[in-house]
């Protein structure tokens, strides 16, 4: 797992650091990082446009356009804001025949120094207007100017870099927007920095707690996943959050509900009844996809609710829920319950998301005492111990109809598994990010194709040696 940390908790941990090193030490290994890295992307080429902003971030960029001026490199630096540029980087950057120019011209790599971890909101408009013009591959020094440090939000004008390099540790920026490839350079932080503010499982994470059967399993060992979901106006959310429970791990699957002759017909080997009081028993329920909102619906959710089995609600599940806060008395507060509204169902539930999907997810997962799952291409997991996940898609192709209904059922199976919930709903996340981007491979899909992907997704996160 990875670990990320917020601009205070950072903060913090650097004045920590600084105590105790000499003046301006903490800097020259910051930008000493970034001409290595500079020089890396580089590959031969000479020419670095540096964009310095007012603070050290700008102040990185000018000691490591010092450092890329001794390796010989042409280093030319438009100062945003002259009167408070660094003083002490620009001294040394002119020091070694740094060219001070007013706009970047003819460089093959410009570093972006322009704001760092204090910056709010989008760039300003001379910056926005330097960056606008850029024709070069750009490397970012800790993070993306104009893209929020602590919640991602890209609100105006921001650079898209190829690279960022960042210090000590990651940021939320780095796994909650687009920062091209993030490298890591070490300033001596980690002994400063206790538990981290969010996680992002690496493949690894998810293959390792993927379930799969051993030799004394059977069919029931591993988890009976029910599914409440669909309608006669919508089989087709039954047949994908079946299929997807169906292939997410082995064991069985029952389906109760109005689409249970489609359900049959596309996947013979699931248990289908009309109803949930004749399924017989499971250990977690997916309710909601396609379910519709009726009476009929209401009281199916109730009825899952009460089985005290964890359960995923989804889509219709989440409006009722809205729509009807009695049905929350139906719930066992112990039984673990996993909600994975995107924002116009989340908004139903707890008002807007806002710029900060984090602070919505763990708003709602506290309000509800359920992990909450705030869908999109960045996914942000909260669960009500606090621990938060983040998963970002590095494709768009899983924004389909039908897609979510794949998700849960995903979830479902790794709940009936036994898996701890936040995890379960990590781990299904990532093999649908997974499981999309292998199915495009490039062209729109529907999600009857994402879900023939999943097999290949797990294949791809589990180890070769399993
Ligand atoms: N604190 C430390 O010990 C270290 C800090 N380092 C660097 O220092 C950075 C943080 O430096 P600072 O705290 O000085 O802050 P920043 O470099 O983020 O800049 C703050 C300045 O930018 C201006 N500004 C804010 N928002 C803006 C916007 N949207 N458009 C244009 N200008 C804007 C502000 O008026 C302020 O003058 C880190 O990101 C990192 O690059 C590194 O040198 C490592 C060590
Ligand atoms: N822009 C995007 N990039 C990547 N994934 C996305 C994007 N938008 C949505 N998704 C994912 O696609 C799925 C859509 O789910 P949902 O909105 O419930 O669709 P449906 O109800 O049609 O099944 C979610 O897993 C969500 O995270
Ligand atoms: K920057």
């Amino acid at each position: 797992m990875r670990g990320l940390w917020t601009t205070e908790r950072v903060k913090a941990a650097e004045e920590r650091v600084m105590a105790r090193v000499p003046e301006g030490a903490l800097m020259r290994r910051a930008a000493f990082g970034v001409a290595t890295v500079a020089l890396e992307v580089l590959a031969g080429r000479r020419r670095v446009g540096l964009l310095v902003g007012a603070g050290n971030n700008g102040g990185d960029a000018l000691w490591a356009g010092y450092f890329l001026r001794r390796r010989g490199v042409a280093v030319s630096a438009v100062l945003l804001n002259p009167a408070k540029a660094h003083a002490a980087g620009l001294a040394a950057f002119r020091r070694v025949g740094g060219r001070v120019v007013e706009r970047l011209t003819g460089v093959d790599l410009v570093i972006d120094g322009i704001v760092g971890l204090s910056a709010r909101g989008p760039l300003r408009p001379d910056a926005a207007e330097h960056v606008a013009h850029l024709d070069a591959p750009v490397l970012s020094v800790d993070l993306p100017s104009g893209v929020d440090p602590d919640t991602g939000a890209v609100r105006g004008p921001h650079v898209r870099p190829a690279v960022t390099v960042t210090f000590g540790c990651l940021k939320p920026v780095h796994a909650l927007a687009d920062c091209g490839e993030v490298r890591l350079v070490d300033i001596g932080l980690t002994p400063e920095l206790a538990g981290p503010d969010l996680l992002e499982l690496e493949v690894s994470d998810v293959g390792a707690a993927w379930p799969v059967p051993g030799p004394t399993d059977d069919k029931y060992t591993q988890g009976v996943t029910g599914i409440a979901a669909g309608s006669a106006t919508y089989p087709g959310a039954a047949v994908l959050a079946t299929g997807a429970a169906l292939l997410a791990t082995s064991g069985m699957v029952r389906y109760a509900g109005a689409a249970a002759e489609g359900v049959r017909a596309r996947w013979p080997e699931a248990i289908c009844t009309g109803t949930i009081t004749d399924a017989g028993r499971v250990q977690s329920w997916v309710v909601g996809p396609g379910l519709g909102t009726g009476l009929g619906a209401e009281a199916v959710l109730r009825s899952v609710l009460e089985v005290g089995v964890p359960v995923c609600a989804d889509a219709d599940a989440i409006t009722m829920l809205a729509n009807n806060p009695d049905l929350w008395d139906a719930r066992d507060p112990d039984t673990p319950l996993v909600l994975t509204p995107h924002d116009r169902e989340y908004e139903r539930l707890a008002g807007e998301v806002g710029d900060d999907r984090v602070a919505a997810a763990k708003r709602a997962a506290d309000k509800f005492a359920a992990v909450v799952l705030l869908k999109g291409h960045t996914t942000v997991i909260a669960s009500p111990d606090g621990r938060v996940l983040v998963n970002r898609a590095r494709s768009s192709w899983a924004a389909t109809a039908g897609s979510g209904d794949v998700l849960s059922g995903l979830i479902g199976a790794l709940l009936a598994a036994g898996l701890d919930p936040l995890l379960a709903a990590g781990c299904a996340a990532r093999v649908h990010v997974l499981a999309a981007e292998l199915a495009a491979d490039g062209a729109p899909i529907p999600a009857t194709s994402l879900l023939a992907a999943v097999p290949d997704a797990i294949r791809a996160v589990r180890p070769l040696t399993a």
